[in-house]
């Protein structure tokens, strides 16, 4: 298709201004379609890939169309989520950088009610909140909606799905007859498009077809993962491919809470998102992985739809999404203005299915790939730390460092070879103890309890031993809790100890460490003793 600048869209010369000073050159596909259409008053439908700047599709649009002299509000954005409607209210706000007196504000659950109902007092042209809190407002009569003569429904197909119809349907009974609906999405199922019949009059629709779905600059992969095995191997993808940010979506709060404490511990920046969550507690995370303080957000669909972040390398799905729409969105969190990504999505067992359904859904590939080795994560880490000498000794001044080198060759019998060598040993050591916390250990099944596996520990002469130390030493160690500790049969010289099976790694890492009476102890997984 050719390509379109915005100095041929008609645009107020402030709008281009703040338009070129965000880097937009050209326009996307659907901006070059869908900016004249919105213009114009027709109801629109656009769909377009994900991160291909639908924002601004609508964005620009609405500012040409609003009254700057008229307090009234005129247009309302709807968004599925909070962080969502946050975003698009600053998305906007920048376009509209340069017009005087255009006021946007976004509104959304868990924020003061009595705080937005004082923003609104003094006026706002373009509204942009989430549904529940837009008609609160309504209802309040702190929105008022004579003037509105557009509205926009972003996410469109989210919106009109059953969780958010009803509310939908509200706000648009509040609107008068003569008003412009626009609906945009990624996604357009045709269950969906079924129903905008009954919101729009002779919409036009505009779609920017391509063979796929999804991004084709976004790499896709799976991997056939245990669920016991997969925050390890979690970890392995991030040590390897290092994204600058990655987004990882579990299905449920309670996941994302789990797995945000498991690479907490284990020395990663990461932070959780979900609706659970206190709005202030939700701001301060999307706040921090924005700047780039938080590397991995580990997040429920709360952060699967609109959602633009810079830098966002790597989209993991931790659980396979339920529905075939969510996956699309959840990768078109990378990807996104003509950048690359990687996406990773975890199956097990019959989920490959499911898997299937959605390459069929998104007409892509989502090719099966080994796991990297330990190894491979220790080259990748060596290359890197190469990378970094080369600048060094490209940047710095070695003089002094090198004379030091100088006078332990001529003082020894070491190589300066021999040196390097152990400076590269001990920085990927340091490395290695900051990823490999947890070893693995493999437990063969030895007939104790279901759910259980049995440790053994010898700890050399044991006169005076009691089952409570072990129990004490097992627990305190690895922070289990003592209740979950199962039976303790000691020998004459051995022990051995159940514990729940999730925990026997833990155990086993932390062990190794521990102390019984002062002494060692020796710990390994009871095989056919
Ligand atoms: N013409 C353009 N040139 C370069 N960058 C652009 C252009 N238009 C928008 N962008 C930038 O591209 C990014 C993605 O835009 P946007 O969030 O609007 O995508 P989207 O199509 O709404 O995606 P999604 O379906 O995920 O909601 C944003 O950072 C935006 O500022
Ligand atoms: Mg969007």
């Amino acid at each position: 298709m050719e390509t379109v600048r915005f100095e041929e869209l008609e645009l107020y010369p402030q709008v281009l201004r703040a338009v070129t000073e965000m880097g937009f050159e050209e326009a996307t596909p659907i901006q070059a379609k869908s900016i004249p259409a919105v213009m114009s008053g027709q109801d629109v439908i656009g769909q377009a890939q994900t991160g291909t700047g639908k924002t601004a599709s609508f964005g620009i649009p609405l500012l040409h169309k609003v009254e700057p002299h008229s307090k009234k509000t005129q247009a309302i954005v709807l968004c599925p989520t909070r962080e969502l409607a946050i975003q698009v209210s600053n998305e906007i706000r920048n376009l509209a950088k340069y017009m005087h007196g255009i006021k946007i504000l976004p509104v959304y659950g868990g924020q003061e009610i009595s705080k937005q109902i004082r923003s609104l007092k003094g006026g706002a042209q373009i509204i942009i909140g989430t549904p529940g809190r837009v008609m609160d407002h309504l209802r309040r009569k702190t929105i008022r909606c004579d003037h509105v003569n557009t509205i926009v429904l972003d996410e469109a197909d989210e919106m009109l799905n059953m969780g958010f119809r009803e509310d939908i349907e509200t706000v648009l009974e509040y609107l008068p007859e003569e008003r412009q609906v626009v609906l945009f999405s990624a996604t357009m199922p045709k269950a969906i498009l079924d129903i905008t019949k009954k919101y729009q009059k002779d919409a036009i629709t505009i779609k920017v077809v391509k063979k796929e779905l999804t991004v084709p600059s976004i790499e896709q992969y799976y991997y056939d993962v245990k669920r016991k095995d997969k925050v390890d191997i979690l970890t392995r993808l991030l040590d390897y491919y290092d994204p600058k940010l990655s987004l990882v979506f579990c299905n449920t709060k309670r996941m994302v809470d789990e797995l945000t404490s498991e690479l907490q511990g284990r020395g990663y920046f990461a932070e959780g998102l979900h609706g659970d969550m206190k709005q202030t507690q939700r701001d301060r995370v999307m706040k921090s992985f924005r700047n780039g303080k938080a590397e991995i957000l580990i997040a429920t669909d709360v952060a699967a739809r609109g959602i633009d972040v810079d830098d966002v390398e790597a989209v993991f799905n931790y659980d396979l999404p339920q529905d075939d729409e969510y996956y699309v969105h959840r990768i078109g969190r990378t990807g996104r203005a003509g950048r690359t990504g990687r996406a990773f999505s975890f199956v097990k067992g019959k989920e490959v299915y499911k898997l299937k359904e959605i390459q069929r859904y998104c007409k892509t590939k989502i090719l099966a790939q080994p796991i990297p080795s330990a190894k491979d994560v220790t080259n990748v880490k060596a290359e890197k730390i190469m990378d970094h000498i080369g600048q060094i000794i490209e940047e710095e001044d070695l003089s002094k460092a090198i004379n030091m080198i100088e006078d332990q060759v001529n003082h020894s019998d070491y190589t300066a070879m021999d040196i390097a060598a152990a400076f590269l040993v001990e920085a990927l050591g340091m490395l290695e103890k900051e990823a490999g916390k947890q070893d693995n250990f493999e437990f063969e099944d030895t007939g104790a309890e279901e759910g259980m596996v049995r440790l053994f520990i010898n700890i050399g002469k044991k006169d005076h031993v009691k089952p409570g130390n072990i129990l004490g030493a097992v627990a305190g160690e690895s922070g289990m809790p003592g209740e979950l500790v199962g039976t303790i049969d000691m020998f004459d010289k051995y022990t051995f100890v159940e514990v729940p099976k999730e925990y026997g790694a833990a155990v086993m890492t932390a062990m190794k460490k521990a102390k019984i009476k002062g002494k060692s102890v020796n710990i390994e997984p009871a095989n056919s003793r």
